[in-house]
């Protein structure tokens, strides 16, 4: 008895005969694959299976054909799929270029409980574009988008999204958040419990985009660092994770260039993360050392830029097995203020000259860039330096310019509106024309439209591929269970890897499977731990019918297949129901909160650790303005609430 599609429907085998069972029903998918049709009659099916002993040979070959014709449907669906991932890739790549690879958004933060007067803005926000008006002046800033004060952080993501989905595409990618202190940079980017940032959303969303993703497999790594000072600080250093009273170790690391221009930050700790748990794990925790460092050196966030690099593998099929790499960058930058204004002496000051010349060094770059300049000097700061392959050709660029709605920090907004207006600059300074603008809707439009279809393509396409897949690993069983234990002698040619795929197809590295020598099962047929994570009960059941039937027709016995377990291989519902019920468990994984169980590993690059850590001093930072001392204690009581 076996279990094959012709023609998109599921027949039964049973000594050598295909029992024809009444097509009574035909289940749609509502997924939007073909229908497969299952059988109700149970009765109809045959309950006895003679001795296998005497099992005609053709019954068998029928069988091995059945598989040999499962694993070509695989190999055809999974080209397929191939080729619409790369047309909606493609699709993608021009919308992205289209709207320009370098875009810059404003976001307006709402009025606090702490600011002063709550009723009148110095500037007013359309959807692209800002008028400030201030000291009978009027000033007008355009953005790619401009978002109001009551814009949900779900909203921001949604614009940030499709940049983050060409970092799995293989772009390098940066998401930037500028302005002045305490304007939201990190509300947009880290965000709240209830009201999670770009960050959270991002690490949740790449995870969610792997999974969907069959046609490559994808793995990725994580690090984060803060540059103070002109200084780097590895923040998921095992070193630096002091407790609360500590001082944080501070490492200064130094970027290396290989040949080929890819950059190097050498000793930071990169950690391989598998999932969403593990990833936002890590991610608390970079920034708990962050805010533990704050306390002890800095005081404020402001103080220092914060880098969080996920970096994005991706691993071809066995046939073109190269690896590419991609790097997605979510940096919340140091607070842009005028020194002038807050009065800051001494530490306090240099702080700022910092912050100042390495964010005028990013604004410098990414106008070269924007203008498509001959020279780019990145070489001028320490962030440049860091990300020079992340913001050059190719790569793509998000500017989340943020601003205050107070009257008193309008001379900060407009310095923040400057700085984001060079950064926007239009080639040639060149503004396009209505008409050119209406074109470039409608043709995004309609790269929207190719995009979702190859997307709706590639989603039936995988139905398809779960189901083959399926229905492949239940006749290999069926065939074992059946044709005895010799996996070599009796295995269809070809079968033997295919089988490994489909049990084991494993995505992420790091869990090789071992051989059970206490089974007595052939190779092909022990479970490994990525096949025992995707068995639900229903299928452990399953597996240990066929086990026990394996054992009795070792010992010679015959078999006796029921008809209940003939449906369990061939109900469409039920089949379904597993598969809904493993992906459902898979996603579950994904998100769970809980910090992850086994004690994550920290790998650190190759490359030698340069510069010792050595123990900062407490530091205090010292403002003669008022305003900026409440900042600082601010932040004080929300650094105290984190540690
Ligand atoms: N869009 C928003 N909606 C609600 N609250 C916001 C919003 N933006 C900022 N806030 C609040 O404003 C305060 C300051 O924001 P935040 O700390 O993110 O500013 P920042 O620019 O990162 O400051 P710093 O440069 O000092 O780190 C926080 O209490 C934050 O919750």
């Amino acid at each position: 008895m076996f279990i094959s599609t012709k023609n998109e429907q599921i027949s039964v085998y049973s000594n050598g005969c295909l029992e024809s069972p009444p097509m009574e029903q035909t289940a749609d998918s509502n997924d939007g694959s073909p229908p497969v049709s299952y059988f109700s009659d149970l009765s109809l099916l045959p309950t006895t299976c003679t001795d296998v002993n005497v099992v005609p040979e053709h019954e068998k070959n029928e069988l091995r054909q059945s598989m040999s014709n499962l694993e070509g449907e695989i190999a055809q669906l999974k080209l397929k799929q191939k080729l619409w991932d790369e047309k909606r890739r493609e699709a993608l790549n021009k919308i992205i270029d289209l709207k320009g690879s370098i875009r810059v958004f404003c976001r307006v933060r709402p009025f606090l409980v702490i600011d002063k007067r709550r009723t009148h803005e110095p500037f007013s926000a359309g959807s692209e574009k800002i008028v400030v008006k201030s000291s009978g002046a009027r000033k007008e800033f355009e953005f790619d988008k401009v978002f109001p004060k009551e814009t949900s952080q779900e909203d921001v993501f949604a614009e940030v999204e499709p940049i983050l989905r060409s970092a799995l595409d293989g772009h390098n990618v940066c998401v930037f958040a500028h302005g002045q202190t305490g304007t939201g940079k990190t509300f947009t980017m880290d965000g709240t419990n209830e009201e999670p940032g770009i960050i959270p959303r991002a690490l949740r969303e790449i995870f969610s985009q792997a999974s969907l993703d069959n046609s490559s497999s994808l793995t990725f790594t994580m690090s984060m660092l803060e540059v103070y000072m002109g200084n780097l600080r590895d923040l998921l250093s095992p070193k630096a994770a002091p407790r609360a009273h500590e001082a944080v170790a501070t490492c200064n690391l130094s970027i290396q260039t290989d040949t080929k221009g890819f950059i190097e930050i050498e000793g930071l700790t990169e950690v391989p993360v598998l999932d969403f748990a593990k990833a936002r794990w890590w991610y608390n925790r970079g920034k708990r050392v962050r805010s533990t460092a704050w306390t002890n050196v800095n005081e404020t966030s402001s103080r220092s830029h914060c880098l969080t690099r996920i970096s994005i593998f991706r691993h071809g099929d066995a046939l073109e097995a190269k690896r590419e790499v991609s790097k997605l960058w979510l940096v919340d930058l140091g607070g842009s203020e005028r020194l002038l204004k807050t009065g800051a002496t001494g530490l306090t000051l240099d702080e700022g000259r910092a912050i100042n010349l390495s964010l005028s060094a990013l604004g410098d770059v990414i106008a070269a860039l924007r203008r498509k300049r001959g020279h780019v000097p990145y070489r001028n700061s320490k962030l440049t330096q860091i990300l020079k392959d992340s913001l050059g050709h190719g790569s793509k660029v998000l500017m989340l310019v943020h601003v205050s709605p107070c009257e008193e920090d309008v001379g900060e907004t407009i310095c923040s509106l400057s700085f984001a207006k060079r950064a926007r600059a239009i080639e040639y300074n060149r503004e396009i024309s209505e008409d050119l603008k209406k074109q470039k809707e409608n043709r995004t439009k309609e790269l929207e439209n190719d995009m979702r279809g190859a997307e709706e393509e590639c989603q039936k396409i995988k139905n398809q591929i779960q189901k083959a897949e399926f229905l492949l690993h239940e006749n290999i069983k069926i065939f074992s269970t059946t044709y005895g234990p010799s996996e070599d002698e009796e295995a269809p040619i070809g079968h033997k890897e295919v089988v490994k795929e489909v049990i084991e197809t494993p995505r992420k590295p790091g869990k090789a499977s071992r051989g059970n020598a206490s089974n007595s099962l052939p190779r092909f047929m022990t479970s490994t731990a990525a096949s025992r994570h995707r068995q639900t009960a229903s299928e452990r059941q399953i597996v240990g019918k066929a086990r026990s039937l394996r054992t009795s027709s070792v010992t010679g016995s015959s078999i006796q297949f029921s008809a209940s377990q003939s449906m369990s291989y061939s109900s469409d519902a039920r089949f379904r129901a597993i598969l809904q019920n493993s992906n459902r468990k898979s996603r579950y994984s994904r998100e769970t909160d809980t910090v992850p169980a086994e004690s994550p590993r920290c790998h650190v690059s190759e490359l030698s650790k340069t510069a010792a850590c050595s123990q900062p001093r407490s530091k205090m930072v010292t403002s003669s303005d008022p305003n900026l001392r409440v900042t600082l204690n601010r932040h004080r009581r929300r650094m105290s609430d984190l540690v």
